[in-house]
């Protein structure tokens, strides 16, 4: 799926990302955990072949950027964005926006079969949000808009689903509930590979069986969550001592100490 080979960016002078190698196989989900600033936006930039590396080699789906068709191979890639949300038209209808995504479009501009208008009947009811086709996106709460833009992203059919932080800005019920559909998500028979990128531990559902600790552009360690996950690495990952639970097979964190900011 992926194959990343020391990968660099350097912007302005300042290195984004340092030498960062990454395999993806079929079928594995991953979660990208990193704090603020660490490069994770820039990571997924170098995936979707907007941003090109400094240096370093990246394939996807086999293909090497730079002798690919990045528009094409973009298509095979669904991505569940804030940048996105705020290119949606508030106006548009839930239904139209979902349709959209069977284009990779912004706005819905194609004539669509009833097959397509089936199809996007079935992710609204995967995302339990079919209630809200007729709903214009602008009248939409931040939880609502998440689910309607996977029901979008799923339209494509993609091999590869990226979630961008999608639990920010959620209260803790809509949180628990969009990862309860991103579970259940994963245990459909046509589920892409997923990644997750996120800052919280907390949100790492089981599901996402690896995960790719970002720290400072570099890669802090990577592999199977449940050895990583661990109150040792994750002491030397933030810098500062953490405690760790186990629970509902998810790692729940808290500081040993209250960092002061002066
Ligand atoms: N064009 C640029 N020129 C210089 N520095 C940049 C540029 N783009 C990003 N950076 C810096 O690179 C670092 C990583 O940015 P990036 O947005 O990838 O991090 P992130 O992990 O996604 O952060 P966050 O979680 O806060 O969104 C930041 O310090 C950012 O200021």
């Amino acid at each position: 799926m992926i194959q990343l080979t020391n990968v660099s960016v350097i912007k302005n002078k300042k290195t984004i990302l340092k030498n960062v190698s990454w395999h993806v196989e079929k079928g594995e989900h991953w979660s990208i955990l990193g704090l603020n600033g660490s490069g994770k936006t820039t990571l997924l930039n170098v995936l979707n072949g907007y941003l090109h590396p400094t240096t370093g080699q990246v394939e996807v789906f086999h293909q090497l950027f730079g002798k690919t068709y990045l528009p094409d191979l973009r298509k095979r890639i669904g991505l569940v964005s804030a940048s996105l949300q705020q290119q949606i038209q508030p106006f548009e209808s839930v239904l139209s926006i979902v349709l959209s995504g069977k284009f990779a479009s912004i706005g819905l501009w194609e004539s669509v079969e009833k097959s397509d208008i089936q199809l996007a009947e079935h992710y609204m009811e995967l995302l339990q949000c079919n209630h809200l086709q007729d709903k214009e996106y602008g009248t939409l709460s931040q939880g609502e808009r998440q689910k309607v833009l996977i029901a979008r992203a799923l339209m494509a059919q993609p091999e590869l689903l990226i979630f961008d932080e999608p639990c920010n800005g959620l209260d803790i019920i809509m949180r628990e509930h969009l990862l309860d559909l991103i579970n259940d998500l994963s245990m459909q028979k046509e589920c892409p590979t997923m990644i997750y990128v996120t800052h919280h531990v907390e949100e790492v559902l089981p599901c996402f069986s690896h995960t790719l600790l970002l720290k400072n552009g570099e890669v802090f360690d990577q592999g199977l969550s449940e050895f990583l996950f661990t109150e040792d690495i994750l002491s030397t990952f933030y810098d500062r001592p953490v405690s760790i639970q186990k629970e509902q097979d998810r790692t729940w964190l808290a500081l040993k100490e209250i960092v002061q900011h002066n």
